[in-house]
């Protein structure tokens, strides 16, 4: 499968209605980019509800760590083209690594919850089992972050996965390959 770019969703994006921006929305940035993060908001929160709807889980998705933390805002966008998932995220100051950046840690759930979310919209249950995180730039705190999840290929109950996190602007922050396993017995609930 070719690795999708966030790129073009921003550009569909703008065709879409105006909405209001959160409170907490960076200022300093183009106008055209406001706008387009605007729409990618709009989209984003009106997709998820949808998906909660369909999949009936709101309470489960809304108790996930990443997708319920108070220091990590997300809107979850979904491609119809290919199942790829992208994360519109704003780190708060409370998720401190070195000083002024975002812990590794952070960064690393944060890609991990983007690729489950691509994993498990795209098919049956399946768990992390590995997870390696290249880290390219330290991430800013209080800053907006793209995340893009994309599954690379299925074989029986295995899935490798990949995941890229990206300035707004496009420069690469960190880079992830996982590999989840659908369990043999129990299908724990998330
Ligand atoms: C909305 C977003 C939700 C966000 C969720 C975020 C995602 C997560 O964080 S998930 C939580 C973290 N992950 C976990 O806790 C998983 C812990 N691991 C497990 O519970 C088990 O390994 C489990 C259930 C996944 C698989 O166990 P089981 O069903 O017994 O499979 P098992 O037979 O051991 O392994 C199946 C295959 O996978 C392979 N495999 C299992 N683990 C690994 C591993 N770590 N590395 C490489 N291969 C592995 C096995 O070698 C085996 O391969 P083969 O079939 O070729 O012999």
């Amino acid at each position: 499968m070719q690795k999708p770019s966030f790129q073009p969703y921003y550009v569909k994006a703008l065709s879409s209605e105006q909405a209001q921006l959160p409170t907490w929305f960076p200022s300093g940035h183009s106008e055209e980019f406001q706008l387009i993060l605007r729409k990618l908001f709009e989209r984003g929160f009106r997709l998820m509800r949808k998906l909660n709807i369909q999949k009936g889980n709101l309470s489960n998705i809304s108790k996930n760590f990443v997708l319920s933390n108070p220091q990590i805002h997300v809107v979850m966008l979904r491609r119809a083209l290919d199942g790829s998932v992208i994360y519109l995220a704003r780190v708060g100051s409370q998720v401190q690594g070195p000083s002024g950046f975002m812990h590794g840690g952070a960064t690393a759930a944060l890609l991990d919850d983007c690729v489950s979310s691509a994993v498990l919209l795209s098919g049956p249950f399946a768990m992390t089992v590995q997870l390696n995180v290249q880290y390219r730039k330290p991430v800013p705190l209080n800053s907006v972050v793209v995340v893009e999840g994309y599954i690379d290929q299925t074989n029986g109950r295995k899935t490798i996965a990949g995941g890229k996190m990206y300035h707004p602007d496009g420069a690469l922050y960190a880079e992830a390959t996982l590999l989840f396993v659908k369990p043999r017995l129990v299908e724990p609930k998330m």
